[in-house]
């Protein structure tokens, strides 16, 4: 069968729906192509199953922490249930997916597509035309140089997971690891955190990683840093994980191991080669529109293009939107100057938006830190919490605010609220100004200067 399009894209999550879905409202005869399940990562391996799941942990650890207090409650967190409540959001997402394009007439073809040529894909032996294409195709787990990495779980088989064992090592000390080390110790399972890094979390200032090892470590999770997993061996009761630190080679225990390590571009099956896509380790080459360096009427957006932002879901969105500017309106893109906030959903959550001190040193950018702890703030001793901390990085001169990091349960909505002081260069000065609702998180913010 053959088919031509004005545009066709790979990918149903985030990038792709909306590239779709406008190309289509402006009249486009538009195709989209997906060989997984409908609906991409977010909703249903990402983002939203996982807080479906953080936010019943926080309510547990928050009930244990003020029981005596006035609530009385006998509670205990279990996995089979969890998962169940977490399917009923995650389920319904292929059936939505499908009927949502149907109604919007954009054609679906379920399968894997590669590249015949710069003009043609092939989807279970369709071959389909088209003027355009647009990539979409995510991230997958990175290829680990492990011996034995066929033992890993992945982030995706986590989810699926029919019970949890006791004994769990997580391979890396980025999201994906501490996100799911934090709910499995709170289902009281043995946690490991093996990172190669001398920093957990990179990205994220030092200062405050540091004191979310010291509130995971509390928790019960062991974690080695300037540590790397080498080989995995499975035995009769788990597996032995062979971690090197330094040149010293030491042997670890579990029950499963999970892979935290990572992801890259997914873009092995696309025969891209076929099209003259130009690719690296990194995703496919795109320009400030989210074309291909090498094919104009090839695009790519989301967590498979090579474009030096985070793998996040509303940078996905956000790379769409310039897409399409351009795709559909020939608007030249600039670079994209926005500050993205980014919430690792331990608890309590670390959240940051802005300079870090280790980059404002690195790069001789002048600044004056405020850095604290505000455990002792009415905001968290209401609830008995034992680690809350605050730091801001501003101007010295002008007072703006260049960069803000928290690790606190508060911590998602202040760091909206300072991504918004960074992006319209609001002072200090000003956000102490203001008269914010109290009690709240907010009423503490003229205290933090
Ligand atoms: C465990 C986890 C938790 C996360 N939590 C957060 C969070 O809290 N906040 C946040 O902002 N981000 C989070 N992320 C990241 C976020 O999910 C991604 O950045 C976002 O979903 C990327 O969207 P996308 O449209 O680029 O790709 P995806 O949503 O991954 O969509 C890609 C689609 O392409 C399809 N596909 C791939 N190859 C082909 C092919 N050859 N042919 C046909 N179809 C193909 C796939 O089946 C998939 O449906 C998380 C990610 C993970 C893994
Ligand atoms: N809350 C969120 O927004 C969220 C949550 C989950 C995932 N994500 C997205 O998904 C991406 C992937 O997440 P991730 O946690 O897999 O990766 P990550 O990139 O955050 O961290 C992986 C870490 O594992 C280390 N590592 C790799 N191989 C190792 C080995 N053999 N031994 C020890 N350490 C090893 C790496 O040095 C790296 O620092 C993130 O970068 C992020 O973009 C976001």
């Amino acid at each position: 069968m053959d088919a031509t399009y004005d545009l066709i894209v790979i990918g149903t999550g985030v990038a792709g729906s909306s590239v779709a879905s406008s190309a289509k409202k402006e009249g486009w005869n538009v195709a989209i192509v997906d060989e997984g399940p409908l609906g991409g990562t977010c909703p249903q391996y990402g983002c939203d199953p996982k807080k479906v799941m953080v936010e019943i942990s926080r309510i547990y650890d928050d009930a244990k922490r003020v029981n005596g207090l006035g609530l009385n409650a006998d509670i205990s967190m279990n996995w089979e249930e969890l998962i169940a409540f977490k399917n009923t959001f995650t389920q319904p997402i292929p059936d939505d997916t499908e009927k949502k394009f149907e109604q919007k007439g954009v054609d679906l073809y379920k399968g894997r597509a590669s590249f015949l040529d710069a003009n043609t894909l092939s989807v279970d032996k369709k071959t389909l035309h088209a003027k355009h294409f647009v990539i979409a195709t995510g991230a997958t787990p990175k290829t680990l140089p492990i011996e034995g990495s066929n033992h890993m779980v992945t982030s995706d088989q986590f989810f699926e997971l029919k019970r949890l064992p006791q004994r769990l090592l997580f391979v890396g000390g980025g999201y994906i690891a501490f996100e799911f080390a934090h709910l499995a110790a709170r289902l009281g399972k043995e946690v490991i955190l093996v990172h190669r890094g001398k920093h957990v979390l990179e990205a994220f200032d030092y200062e405050m990683t540091n004191k979310l090892i010291e509130t995971s470590k509390d928790l019960g999770i062991d974690i080695h840093t300037n540590t790397e997993v080498k080989k995995i061996t499975k035995q009769d009761n788990g597996y032995n994980i062979m971690v090197q630190k330094f040149d010293h080679e030491h042997r670890l225990h579990a029950d499963m191991v999970i892979h935290g390590g990572g992801r890259a571009a997914n873009i092995e099956t696309l025969a891209l080669d076929n099209a003259n896509v130009s690719y690296s380790d990194d995703g496919i080459d795109v320009n400030f529109n989210f074309q291909s360096t090498t094919q104009g009427h090839i695009y790519a957006a989301g967590d498979c293009a090579s474009a030096n932002l985070p793998a996040l879901t509303p940078v996905a969105g956000e790379e769409a939107k310039r897409l399409i500017s351009h795709l559909l309106h020939h608007q030249e893109q600039e670079p994209l100057q926005k500050h993205v906030p980014t919430i690792v959903y331990t608890y309590p959550m670390l959240a940051s938006v802005g300079l870090t001190q280790q980059e404002a040193k690195a790069k001789s950018i002048p600044y004056e830190c405020d850095s604290k702890s505000i455990k002792n703030f009415f905001t968290y001793k209401q609830t008995k919490e034992t680690t809350a901390y605050m730091k801001i990085l501003r101007n010295p001169y002008t007072k703006e605010i260049l960069g803000a990091h928290f690790l606190s349960s508060k911590a998602d909505h202040l760091i909206n609220l300072f991504t918004l002081a960074i992006e319209h260069r609001i002072t200090s000065e000003s956000l102490k100004e203001v008269l914010w609702a109290y009690p709240t998180a907010e009423s503490d913010i003229p205290s933090f200067f």
